[in-house]
């Protein structure tokens, strides 16, 4: 991995990854016409959200997505669209653009052409944000999941529908070469069974520690 930073707590660890991501936005934004920002859903990046919308930046030129959806409608409190509708894209960043990652339709499968073509104006991703579960997965990109392989190729398409032993939804996901492609990479973990984690993934193949493909540009973030 590129860096792994330590905080005393989970609550400054939001909070200064929040800035962190605020102002490479910023840089973004300075050199270019528009930039992206891509975050997990999942229980860990909501405080993180509840700062960022907060911050001072032209997000009229930010595009916002979802580095994975489960297949469930917003009203679900599974929802990750949901999450970002409510924690992130209030405040100044309502101005922010959405590519979104989910339609009401019944599989992931009969969305996915769609749901690529709107995300394709906001790649390569400029800041992506990632969370990762004990089992190594990020994004939707599980160990076990029935098209990890085909996710995992560099000509893999954006996005693909994932199922997977230990998600209890379909889900749908940015594929390796989309999450490895972007820009700047955070990783945001708390705990010790997480970190143990990292260090295992770091000496696994992809199959067996799907997080190992974003590792080594990324910038970790761990507190206790
Ligand atoms: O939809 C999701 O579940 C996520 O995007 C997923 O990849 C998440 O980041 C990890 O599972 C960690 O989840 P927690 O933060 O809830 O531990």
């Amino acid at each position: 991995m590129k860096d792994l930073i330590e905080y005393p707590d989970a609550d400054m660890m939001m909070l200064d990854l929040a800035n962190t991501i605020a102002g490479s936005l910023e840089m973004n934004l300075q050199t270019h016409e528009t930039a992206s920002l891509c975050v997990p859903g999942g229980t860990t990046p909501g405080p993180i959200f509840d700062s960022l919308c907060a911050a001072d930046l032209d997000w009229a030129r930010v595009t916002i997505m979802l580095s994975d959806e489960r297949w469930v409608p917003e009203s679900s409190p599974r929802s990750n669209t949901a999450l970002l509708m409510h924690r992130l894209c209030v405040g100044r960043a309502a101005a922010a653009k959405i590519a979104p990652l989910y339609m009401q339709t019944d599989t992931p499968e009969d969305a996915l052409d769609e749901l690529i073509e709107g995300l394709k104006p906001a790649l390569p991703i400029s800041v992506l944000l990632l969370g990762m579960g004990a089992d190594m997965h990020t994004a939707s990109l599980f160990p076990g999941a029935d098209q990890l392989d085909a996710a995992l190729r560099d000509d893999a398409p954006a996005l693909m529908a994932m199922r997977a032993p230990g998600a209890p939804e379909p889900r749908i996901t940015l594929t390796a070469p989309v999450l490895a492609g972007a820009m700047e990479t955070h990783i945001v973990i708390i705990g010790d069974e997480k970190r143990e984690a990292l260090e295992r993934a770091k000496h696994l193949s992809p199959q067996a520690a799907p997080v190992s493909v974003v590792l080594p540009k990324a910038t970790v973030h761990w507190a206790p």
